[in-house]
């Protein structure tokens, strides 16, 4: 006889910081929820993505930092401290933590793989080989997050590669690494493991720069100090095979130029695609070979009757922990006011932020921090563009963080509005300095008005000041 599934008003298919922001959002709006994790509650970006890294870069920023003020030195990094460190920081790989949060909020915590099986049903496969079905009375949500794309160069998936799970996880830094990208992971990693020790680190770049989706000269600045920390980076170079004869053994890399690098490790950070090709969305008529198109509510455009919503890595909108949470906040508001016939389109309600441009902060030294469009993006959506840029190390606040200080930002402002629809600020201790320039452009604030916020003396906010004076105020 067929079981008779589990009743809840919403199901959320992955654990991760997003999944875990609809459920809080779901239960708070009176729904009952269960959430259906594969691995540990809190996803990959606890375990092996943001905060690991952030641990593993900690020393290596502020080593960095210390050089350039008069009078200190730092140290020798002690690696196998910083590892340590970084193994408090991900709690031992152990989500009881966060499993606690999720029984706390009085949702039911599933622990298994989570598939549709047709409309509104999940099917778990849990670990002990037994299945539980699990029905929806008003929606599910999809929150199965990314994982890493490997290239399809001859010999390099049988080299058992890095990906982010391995160089977040590594149980001891690798002399020689190959790395494969100039993107986030690429650059980020390569700094850590450099700054960690190893004596040598190439990263392969397909392209002509560095970090594509942020203004030009932020891949530059970052290139320019990787190589003064000693990174090797290959620009327009490509693997064209690899070899790995021993399992564990020394890796070598043909490239396209007919050289080859030998390493201990190669890391490939070459993007992400959405977990969506095995969760059963073929049962349902969708197709699963991408991530799955939702609307400003996060509801899935291509399903009838609206049941189905997805948010974070799942919808491909911004790969970034905090949009995620953000899309996860409303999702769970939208779904609680639908299930209770509320009004749902509050302007809390719908994605803005991910249209305006999302922040990010890269935790390279220099700090990459940008919101909204670059100039070109805003050019190219046909918005009339002037675009200022100052030396940072130019504000009184910045140069008396140390000696040589290095940095720029750039303002792109909407003349027609005079708002600003882009900021970036490329220095070192820059990321704080981000979130008024994300209130300035999503709220939209007049450069007029900007005028009267005043920055502090001497702070490294001067720069807002000084922006403001390159466009002509
Ligand atoms: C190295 C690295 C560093 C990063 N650093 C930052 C950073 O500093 N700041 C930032 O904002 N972003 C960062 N990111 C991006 C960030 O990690 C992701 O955007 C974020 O993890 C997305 O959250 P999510 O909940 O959508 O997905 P995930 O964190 O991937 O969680 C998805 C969860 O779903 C579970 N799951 C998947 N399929 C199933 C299934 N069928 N059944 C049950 N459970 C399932 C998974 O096990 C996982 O726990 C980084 C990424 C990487 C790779
Ligand atoms: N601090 C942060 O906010 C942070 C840190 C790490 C990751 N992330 C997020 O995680 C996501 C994934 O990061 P990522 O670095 O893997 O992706 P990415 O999209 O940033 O960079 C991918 C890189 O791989 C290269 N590439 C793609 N295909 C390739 C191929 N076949 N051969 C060689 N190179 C190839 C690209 O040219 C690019 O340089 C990003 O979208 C990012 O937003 C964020």
């Amino acid at each position: 006889m067929p079981e008779t599934p589990e009743q809840f008003d919403v199901i959320v298919l992955g654990a991760g910081p997003v999944g875990e922001n609809v459920v809080d959002r779901a239960q708070r709006g009176g729904l009952s929820v269960a959430v259906v994790e594969r691995e540990l509650a809190g996803g990959e970006c606890s375990y092996w993505a943001c905060v690991p890294s952030k641990a593993l870069l900690r020393s290596v920023d502020l080593a960095g930092e210390v050089s350039r003020v008069p009078g200190l030195t730092a140290g020798p990094i002690d690696a196998d401290a910083v590892l340590g460190w970084r193994d408090y920081m991900v709690s031992g790989y152990d989500d009881s933590g966060q499993v606690g949060w999720i029984d706390s909020t009085g949702a039911t915590f599933v622990r298994g793989t989570g598939r549709l099986a047709g409309p509104r049903t999940v099917e778990v496969s849990t670990p002990g080989g037994g299945t539980r079905t699990l029905r929806a009375e008003h929606a599910v949500v999809v929150a199965t997050g990314s994982v890493p794309v490997i290239p399809p160069v001859p010999g390099l998936a049988e080299a058992e590669p890095w990906t982010n799970r391995e160089v977040t996880g590594m149980k001891r830094v690798p002399d020689r690494l190959v790395v494969i990208g100039g993107g986030v992971v690429a650059c980020e990693m390569a700094q850590a493991v450099r700054g960690l020790g190893a004596s040598e680190v190439t990263m392969l770049v397909r392209g002509g720069g560095l970090l594509g989706r942020v203004e030009p000269f932020a891949g530059e600045m970052v290139a320019e100090s990787l190589r003064e920390r000693g990174v090797t980076i290959l620009m327009g170079r490509n693997a064209e095979r690899v070899e790995r004869p021993e399992p564990g053994g020394e890796v070598t890399v043909h490239l396209d130029d007919g050289t080859t690098l030998v390493a201990d490790e190669i890391l490939v950070a070459a993007g992400r695609r959405a977990t969506t090709a095995d969760i059963g969305l073929e049962t349902i008529g969708l197709d699963g070979s991408g991530p799955i198109r939702v609307d400003d509510s996060m509801r899935a455009t291509a399903v009838p009757e609206g049941w189905l919503y997805a948010v974070g890595d799942a919808n491909g909108r911004a790969l970034l922990t905090h949009m995620g949470k953000y899309q996860a906040r409303l999702c769970g508001d939208v779904i609680a006011a639908r299930a209770r016939g509320k009004q749902d389109d509050l302007p809390s309600m719908r994605d803005r932020a991910d249209a305006l441009g999302a922040p990010q902060v890269i935790f390279t030294d220099p700090q990459v921090c940008a919101v909204g469009r670059t100039e070109a993006q805003a050019r190219a959506d046909g918005i009339n563009v002037r675009a200022v840029e100052y030396e940072i190390g130019n504000v009184s606040g910045a140069y008396l963080l140390g000696d040589g200080y290095k940095g720029r930002a750039k303002a792109v402002v909407d003349q027609d509005r005079r708002v600003l629809v882009g900021v970036t600020f490329v220095g070192p201790g820059t990321a704080e300095l981000l979130h008024a320039a994300t209130i300035a452009v999503t709220a939209g604030v007049t450069l007029d008005d900007l005028w009267h916020a005043v920055p502090s003396f001497p702070t490294v906010s001067e720069v807002w000041l000084r922006l403001l004076e390159a466009y002509g105020l």
